[in-house]
């Protein structure tokens, strides 16, 4: 299931965030959605799961026949079913791992559990926890570590297998494991359509395209490797984000200043 953005206009009831959208992420592709801090990637994440609507345009779900779909015009359940968005600070109840994960697709089989923990480092959460994957992780998770958070947010959201998975900046707080989990997760989509809300070069790299937000608008879309070394909206925020925050910077990235991973 691909997702288009047409002419998607949204404020907050302030001066508008988003003015005039227009994007085509196609089935089975990965993007990734770059902008300086407040360009609106987070808004599009929220418009992709509706938790808002445009105040203008439409946000569509298009088949791989094409056939593209309001997200006004589908029921909720099945839009839920469809569509999955791992934020940064996804809440974890004081229950097991195994329970947590579980949230997402209470019927999912246990041979299938075991299998998205391992494959998202889950399992090896597991095996330092007093308890196992059936030992409590704190009120929200407390126990755990930011990172460690997230590849639970994210194992729940693949087990979940939607159509669409939006990960916004999940990935900041993975650790370097995670990093490669994230890596397989992208490998195995099949025809899933990953969104990626990043700002770490190495993150950006694993996207089939980059999309660019500024000024409320689409500005670049390209390859990482055309993007990246070429002097536009993509080299101006990545030259923006603080090192600290950037994580990693590598070749891709055209060699800037940075701390290692
Ligand atoms: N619930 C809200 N109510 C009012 N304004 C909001 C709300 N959420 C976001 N905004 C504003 O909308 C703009 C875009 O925010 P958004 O979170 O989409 O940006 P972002 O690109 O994801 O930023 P960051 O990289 O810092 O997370 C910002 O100016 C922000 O202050």
């Amino acid at each position: 299931m691909g997702v288009r953005f047409r002419g998607v206009r949204f404020d907050y009831g302030g001066p508008p965030v988003l003015d005039g959208v227009d994007l085509d992420i196609p089935a089975g592709g990965t993007v990734a959605l770059v902008g300086a801090s407040g360009a609106g990637k987070s808004t599009c994440a929220h418009l992709i799961a509706r938790f808002w609507d445009p105040t203008e345009g439409s946000v569509e779900l298009v088949s791989p026949r094409g056939d593209a779909v309001d997200l006004r015009d589908i029921a909720d359940p099945d839009l839920r079913r469809a569509v999955a968005v791992v934020g940064q600070d996804t809440p974890l109840f004081h229950g097991g791992l195994a329970e947590n994960l579980r949230l997402a697709a209470p019927d999912a089989d246990d041979g299938r559990v075991a299998e998205v923990a391992r494959r998202c480092g889950v399992d090896r959460i597991a095996a330092d926890l007093p308890g196992g994957a059936d030992g409590a992780v704190g009120e929200r998770g407390a126990t755990l570590s930011g990172g460690q958070r997230a590849r639970v947010a994210l194992a729940r959201a693949l087990l979940a297998d939607p159509r669409v998975l939006v990960l916004d900046e999940t990935t900041a707080a993975l650790d370097t494991a995670a990093e490669e989990a994230l890596a397989g997760v992208l490998t195995d989509a099949g025809d899933r359509t990953t969104v990626l809300i990043a700002h770490r070069p190495s993150t950006i790299r694993r996207a089939d395209r980059v999309v660019v937000l500024e000024n409320g608008r689409v500005a670049e879309v390209g390859t990482p490797e055309e993007l990246t070394t070429r002097d536009g909206a993509l080299r101006r925020v990545l030259d923006r984000v603080p090192a600290g925050a950037a994580g990693a910077t590598d070749g891709a990235a055209g060699g800037s200043a940075g701390p290692p991973d």
